[in-house]
This record gives structure tokens, C-alpha cells and sequence, in this order.
């Protein structure tokens, strides 16, 4: 088997530990993590667990998440040159309180942390909606997975963007926005029906599912916008272009934003090429 395969099957079996942990870790840690932002216990949980299985695969050498300030490295053991992870273990956790979707993020990079989305080789999510589901990228070749009993079994190969688009999420306050962003969500919300959630996982599936596009993008009080780039932005941006879509943080594709810290943020633009060039555009790069 792979070393891409087992980090996806590592990924897979976690989901299910992940999910079924959930019931008794919905309050708040007193500790913050890099970000700023309050950490659950859910976070934590599910980050431990990855940290300690993904690392305990031979081929990766380096563990890095948004709930840590460091990489971890283990390259002793894959002699230094294995594959870096970077996760975000639990995405939109806030939606543990209300029971609603969340997901699990995971990037495949063949460089040293930071680095570029051109380094990504392989990238996948899992979503903890009605069914436990996960989307693998890697090859060119985007598939969706139902979790059972922590193992993966394909439903859908080679998925591209549908071609009429349907849905559109945006993050973000409203007043927040930038005036160029307000006059493109006013011609979007003519021609797409909106699909907002608070985690990126289950909004963007929505994307991959109905076509359409999400952002998060650059507010007036903070043009970096929300997302971190690691950990969120290049893995989702990899899997929507290996489906055909297109990314971008408002003047590129998102693979190509340079990597400087590990926890940096991004604006975040996926989805189908149209919307996503449209946007561009109204943006005026
Ligand atoms: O609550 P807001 O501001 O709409 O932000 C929602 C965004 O924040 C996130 O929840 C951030 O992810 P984390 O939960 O991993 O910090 C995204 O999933 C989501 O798109
Ligand atoms: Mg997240
Ligand atoms: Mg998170």
C-alpha cells in the first residue's frame, strides 16, 4: 500500500474515534490555541490522535496542526525525507455546541513546513454530517469515501464540479466585507441559493456536491481574512482544482500564496471556475 493511502486509511479509522469522542468533549479548554481562538476539548482530542498515528506512519516525518504552535518532527525515524502532514483536526468546532456538520482537514506535503500548496501531494477531508464522509485528492483523481466502523468505502470516483452551479456560502459579517466583495454577493445571490453553515468542510462539500462557490474572504478590519493557509486554504484549494474548480485568494490560486508561518491566514475563494474568475475580477486583480 502507499504511504498516501495509509495516511488516508490512518485518517479514516481516526474519523470514527473522532466522532465517537464528541458526546463528552463539547466545553471549552481554558487555553487558546495559536490562532487566538478558545480550544475544545474535542480539538485537542482529535489532534492528539492524529499527531500520534499519522506519526507513527513511516513515510511521515513531520506533524503539524492548528491546534499546536509547532511542527512536530520525526524525521530520525523516516530518515528525512518523508512526507509532512498538516491538519486541522476539527473544522468549524464551534458547531459541536449546536450539533451541526464539522469537519476534519488533512494536507500531504512533500517539503519541510512552511511551503507552498505546489507541494501538496495528496489531500482529503472527512465530513461528520448524517454519515461520516471523506474526500480524497491525489493523482488528479478526487473521490468521496462513507466512513464504517473507521474503514473507508468509495462511492464516487473521479468527481468533478458539476457545470451549473447552485449554491454559494460567504463567512464573514456582512458589514465586514469589503465594498468590491458586497457588489459581487449581490450579483451572486441572483443566481445562486445561499448555503452557509460555519464550518468550511460542510459548506465547500456543498460546493463539491451542487457547484457553486464559498469564500471566507479579506475583511476591511482584517484583509488576511480568517482561514489559515496550511491547514485550511492549500489542501481544500488542491481538492477543488483536482476536481476541475478553481481557488484563489483573490489574485492567484491559492497553491501558489507563499508559505512563510505556519499558522498564517488567507483569503479563501473555491469553487467553480466562472464564479471564481467573476470574483477576480470584481476585485479588481
Ligand atoms: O464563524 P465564522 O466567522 O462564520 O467563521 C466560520 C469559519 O471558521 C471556521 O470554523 C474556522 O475553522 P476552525 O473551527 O477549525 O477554527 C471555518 O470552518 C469556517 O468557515
Ligand atoms: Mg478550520
Ligand atoms: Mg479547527
Amino acid at each position: 500500500m502507499s504511504a498516501v493511502e495509509e495516511v488516508f486509511d490512518v485518517v479514516a479509522a481516526s474519523a470514527r474515534d473522532i466522532r465517537d469522542s464528541l458526546v463528552g468533549r463539547r466545553t471549552y479548554e481554558d487555553e487558546e490555541n495559536p490562532s487566538g481562538e478558545q480550544q475544545l476539548e474535542a480539538d485537542v482530542y482529535a489532534d492528539q490522535l492524529l499527531e500520534e498515528r499519522l506519526l507513527a506512519i513511516d513515510a511521515v516525518s513531520a506533524y503539524a496542526s492548528e491546534e499546536r504552535d509547532d511542527i512536530v518532527d520525526n524525521s530520525a525515524d523516516s530518515n528525512g525525507d518523508g512526507y509532512s502532514i498538516a491538519v486541522d483536526p476539527l473544522d468549524g468546532s464551534s458547531n459541536v455546541k449546536s450539533n451541526n456538520a464539522m469537519g476534519t482537514i488533512v494536507g500531504v506535503y512533500d517539503d519541510p513546513l512552511p511551503t507552498t500548496g505546489r507541494s501538496l501531494i495528496a489531500a482529503a477531508y472527512v465530513l461528520y454530517g448524517p454519515l461520516t464522509t471523506m474526500v480524497t485528492a491525489h493523482d488528479a483523481t478526487v473521490s468521496e469515501y462513507v466512513i464504517e466502523d473507521g474503514v473507508r468505502r468509495l462511492v464516487q470516483e473521479d468527481i468533478t464540479l458539476p457545470d451549473d452551479p447552485l449554491v454559494y456560502g460567504f463567512g464573514g459579517r456582512v458589514p465586514a466585507w469589503t465594498d468590491d466583495f458586497t457588489d459581487y454577493v449581490h450579483e451572486v445571490e441572483h443566481e445562486l441559493k445561499l448555503r452557509y453553515g460555519g464550518a468550511m468542510i460542510a459548506d465547500v462539500n456543498q460546493v463539491m456536491t451542487y457547484g457553486g462557490i464559498f469564500a471566507y474572504p479579506a475583511l476591511e478590519s482584517r484583509p488576511e481574512g480568517k482561514l489559515r493557509l496550511l491547514f485550511e486554504g492549500a489542501p481544500i484549494a488542491y481538492i477543488v482544482e483536482s476536481a476541475g474548480g478553481r481557488s484563489s485568494n483573490g489574485e492567484r490560486s491559492l497553491l501558489d500564496v507563499e508559505a512563510t508561518e505556519i499558522h498564517q491566514r488567507v483569503p479563501v475563494h473555491v469553487g467553480n471556475t466562472e464564479y471564481v474568475t467573476r470574483l477576480e475580477e470584481a476585485l479588481g486583480t
